[in-house]
């Protein structure tokens, strides 16, 4: 049986967690336009009926998109916070974490292409 505060730290934990979650949300333009693409892809995949293994496959997909998206700010914030100056070491740092959201996203588009084309042409 875990001890009682460490049940209590993890229970804050994850207010911290749901607390960054909403500031993602809030305040960065590339997750609110994730956000909504994601609700859209749910919707179609409400009306296309789609099978539960690619209900698996997409929120797969939109998770590893915008969970990787929040690291990435969190790694622009970061860098922002050490090196305010433009420095090409910071310029190399920001390029390789938008670089894999890049990676992410264009497997998601290939997931949704795989789940959506054969019902849009069928
Ligand atoms: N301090 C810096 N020194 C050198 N190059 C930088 C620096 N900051 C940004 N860059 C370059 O500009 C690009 C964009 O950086 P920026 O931090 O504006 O990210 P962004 O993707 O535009 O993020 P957001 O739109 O969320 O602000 C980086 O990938 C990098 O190539």
């Amino acid at each position: 049986m875990p001890e009682p505060s460490y049940i209590r730290n993890r229970i804050r934990s994850i207010g911290f967690a749901a607390k960054g979650a909403w500031i993602l949300l809030r305040t960065e333009g590339s997750i609110q336009v994730q956000f909504v693409v994601a609700i859209l892809v749910c919707i179609a995949g409400w009306y296309c009926e789609i099978s539960r293994m690619e209900w698996i496959c997409q929120l797969l997909a939109i998770g590893m998109v915008m969970g990787l998206e929040g690291i990435n700010t969190a790694i622009e914030a970061l860098s922002d916070y050490v090196q305010p100056e433009r420095d090409s070491r910071i310029g190399h740092i920001k390029d390789i974490s938008a670089g894999a959201v890049l990676i992410a996203a264009v497997v998601a588009g290939i997931v949704g292409l795989i789940i959506y084309l054969p019902r849009i042409f069928s």
